[in-house]
């Protein structure tokens, strides 16, 4: 671009800039204004009210219409805020790219400058800046120069690109503008990528590709699934996608109609603060886990995924662990689910299990009157409008019992010398006394507690020929080991312990017996790491939101427990309809350098494609220690060089928590100011941080140093995903730390490409 070009350039955003500094002080001092009118009227409101506070109907009046005008200028004050902020938000860096595009059967061009948001010059009504998610912005990422087109409401707009122009632009001022051609310039992706981690990720809308364009704007699929290499942009595609359906359906959808499924807390946190930097509010995030552990409840403990990689992990009796796989394999198959679904059909006509609704030791409605009730008076009704029914009877017996009793404890207190006091203080007492208790019931019925799920689902392990029976009617196999498994889950449930692989069929039992809890106003979820996901989650999942549309994203060769996950998506069509499904298939990666990339590439030669893009770094290295503390040693002294280099997070990444808490006390007494993270952790933070393997999936950091690589620790061919999990969290470097021989997955890697230091 000539020195002309780049000034006219550099005038047109100091013009910009100068538009929004005079509607940034318009909006501050309107800001002002409407807050000090506010302060004034809720002072005279208030006079208004304390000094004539048997108001006549006249001043009631007066009042109501004073309250109108308070709520109108809230609304205005509020608007005005958001203005200030957004505006604010753009001043620094309004616009990232250009586009001239040049309608068909028109003869110029008109320039379009694509920012984070819209600004309107309100003198001549142009856009100054045109926000991201616009149609029209959506050619600057999908085309080069030449032909192009792009969908409106009204239809579709034909014509060519006679330009595309990307800019840096910091603190107001032009660092560098280039022209690009086909791809987004390569020169502001390299810079991107070349940045340190942040504790929180950031949004790519500057440099969204093209085919993460396609994921980012379909709307027409019901059901979006993308198979995409590790650090192909999956999550940051979610983040941008939610942000471009607040914007085009701006409506109809709010933050609080689209959810995220998130791996857990650490995620959740880590993704975060994409939205608001985008201007948008965050979705709702939730777990599997704890969806389902609340809807279980209180009186049982749900095992977490996490807890169970570390048993898994930390086994050391084989037999035991094949024991536990096989359980978990078959209760996590569509054939397992089928089988439950057929028990549900069952319990409706057959077999359902009730509690006695209790006063002290006295039942008030026994077990043997509900289950009449649920066969008999309702049995023509579905069994959740059956349940809804007897709720309300049990509610009346209790209340009618409530009464009765009452009066017999006042009976009881009025005939006991102990007790002094008129008639109408005992009943009083009695009241209070019986009433405590009827609350504490009448909560529990409500919450379905007459109905015993557990009991239900244990009489399924617990009778054989019962679950053959099942088996059969829905076609299903059952595995030739049957007998252990279920003794394994009845153990645990004996001691209120749902075993991880049992969670989903008592949700789904509780969901379908008691009625579906669904959030009908959830029009899109979102489900990152859907590999980690089984097909009857999926198919729980697809229950609970009836009415939403899904965006599916995940990366099968991080399938780092391939017994309770997905191999292929085959399971995903089936759940949610094949023609409803649309997938997309992400093979670039931009997270790592090539240098690590093609490295981790090797460690999976059966796996998906990769391909990362040109960005050089050093080539991961292979640190042999000769034992256990040397290798601290050494991973101390190389976590801070990196750290000292200007890296901002170097995680050392370890197999189990076990081995976490072990290395992280290893490098503390190293004098490594190493920061520890667990499950339970809500903040990623930066520096040196300790973590298991499981726990960093979906993260990433700007130098990984894997801990304990060694022959000894990574063994198992099942854990090999797990061990290319953790290689590929690396932005920048890459160190894997032995003691002796290395892991036969590094063994068996090309060793042209990682270095050797000893
Ligand atoms: N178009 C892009 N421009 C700039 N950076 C990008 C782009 N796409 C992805 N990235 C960066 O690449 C890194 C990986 O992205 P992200 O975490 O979204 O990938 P992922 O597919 O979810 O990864 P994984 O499955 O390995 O957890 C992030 O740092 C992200 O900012």
């Amino acid at each position: 671009m000539d020195e002309r070009e780049l000034q006219a350039e550099r005038l047109r955003l100091k013009a910009v800039t100068a538009v929004i500094r005079k509607q940034l002080d318009e909006w501050e001092q309107t800001e002002r204004k409407r807050k000090s009118d506010m302060n004034e009227l809720a002072k005279h409101l208030w006079e208004e009210v304390t000094i004539d506070p048997q108001a006549s109907a006249e001043s009631a009046v007066s009042l109501s219409q004073q309250t109108q005008v308070w709520a109108e200028l809230h609304r205005s004050y509020g608007h005005a805020s958001a203005m200030r902020q957004a505006l604010e938000a753009a001043l620094p860096s309004p616009y990232f790219a250009r586009i001239d595009f040049r309608e068909e059967g028109q003869s110029a061009a008109e320039p379009v400058y694509i920012g984070k948001r819209s600004i309107v010059d309100e003198a001549s009504g142009r856009y100054l800046t045109l926000d991201w998610r616009a149609p029209l912005a959506g050619v600057y990422y999908d085309y080069g120069l030449g032909e192009a087109r792009y969908e409106t409401p009204e239809g579709e707009v034909r014509g060519y690109v006679d330009l595309k122009r990307q800019y840096r632009i910091r603190n107001g001022e032009l660092e560098f503008a280039i022209d690009t051609g086909l791809q987004i310039g390569d020169t502001i992706l390299q810079e991107m990528l070349s940045r340190n981690a942040g504790e929180r990720m950031r949004s790519i809308v500057t440099t969204i590709q093209r085919e993460q364009n396609a994921v980012i704007r379909d709307d027409h699929s019901p059901v979006l699934i993308v198979q995409g290499a590790a650090g192909s942009g999956k999550t940051s595609i979610a983040l941008q996608r939610v942000a471009y359906l607040l914007y085009k359906y701006r409506k109809r959808i709010q933050a609080e109609h689209i959810v995220l499924f998130s791996p857990n807390l650490l995620f959740a946190d880590y993704v975060s603060g994409v939205l608001p930097e985008l201007g948008e509010s965050n979705m709702r995030q939730m777990t599997f886990h704890d969806y389902a552990a609340g809807r279980i409840g209180k009186q049982l403990h749900v095992e977490d995924r996490y807890a169970l990689m570390e048993k898994l992990l930390a086994e050391t009796d084989e037999t035991e662990r094949a024991r536990r796989e096989a359980c978990i394999r078959f209760k996590t198959s569509a054939d397992y689910m089928r089988i439950i679904l057929r028990y549900i059909g069952h319990l409706e006509r057959e077999g359902a299990i009730f509690r006695d609704v209790i006063y002290r030791t006295k039942p008030i409605v026994t077990a043997e009157t509900l289950r009449d009730w649920f066969y008999g008076r309702y049995a023509a009704e579905p069994a959740h409008v059956r349940l809804d029914k007897m709720k309300e009877k049990i509610v009346d017996a209790v209340k009618v019992y409530a009464v009765r009793q009452t009066k017999r404890v006042f009976r009881q207190l009025q005939n006991d010398p102990r007790y002094l006091g008129t008639d109408k203080e005992l009943m009083d007492w009695a009241k209070r006394r019986v009433g405590e208790r009827i609350d504490e019931i009448l909560e529990e019925v409500g919450a379905f507690g007459f109905v015993d799920i557990p009991a239900m689902y244990r009489q399924l392990l617990e009778d054989e020929a019962l679950f053959r029976r099942m088996a059969e009617a829905a076609g299903a196999a059952v595995p030739p080991d049957w007998t252990s498994m279920k003794t394994y889950a009845l153990e645990w449930l004996s001691r209120s312990t749902v075993p991880y692989e049992d969670a989903t069929a008592l949700l789904y039992m509780k969901e379908s017996l008691e009625g579906l809890q669904t959030f009908n106003p959830v029009r899109h979820v979102l489900v990152d790491e859907v590999q980690d996901y089984d097909v009857f989650q999926l198919y729980v999942l697809r229950k609970l939101f009836p009415r939403a549309r899904f965006t599916l994203l995940g990366d099968l060769n991080q399938s780092i427990l391939a017994e309770a996950g997905l191999t292929g998506y085959g399971p995903v069509e089936d759940v949610f309809g094949r023609e409803h499904c649309r997938t997309f298939r992400l093979t670039r990666s931009y997270r790592s350098t090539m240098e690590i990339s093609a490295f981790t590439t090797s460690l999976l030669p059966e796996g998906e494609p990769v391909e990362p893009v040109t960005r050089s770094g050093r080539r991961p290295a292979l640190v042999i220690a000769s034992d256990a503390g040397r290798m601290t040693q050494l991973a101390a002294r190389d976590a801070a060089a990196l750290l000292a280099d200007g890296l901002q997070s170097v995680a050392v990444i370890c197999r189990t928590q076990a081995d976490a808490y072990r290395a992280h006390a290893a490098l503390r007494a190293e004098g490594a100011a190493a920061r520890l993270l667990t499950r339970d952790d809500a903040r990623l933070g930066s520096g040196l941080l300790v973590l298991p393997s499981y726990l960093a999936k979906g993260l990433e950091f700007d130098a990984v140093l894997v801990w304990d690589a060694s022959a000894g620790t990574y063994v198992r061919e099942s854990e090999r995903r797990l061990f290319y999990t953790v290689c590929t969290r690396a932005l920048h470097t890459l160190r894997l730390y032995a003691v002796g021989e290395p892991s036969r997955f590094v063994a068996e890697a090309d060793p042209e490409l990682y270095d050797v230091e000893s």
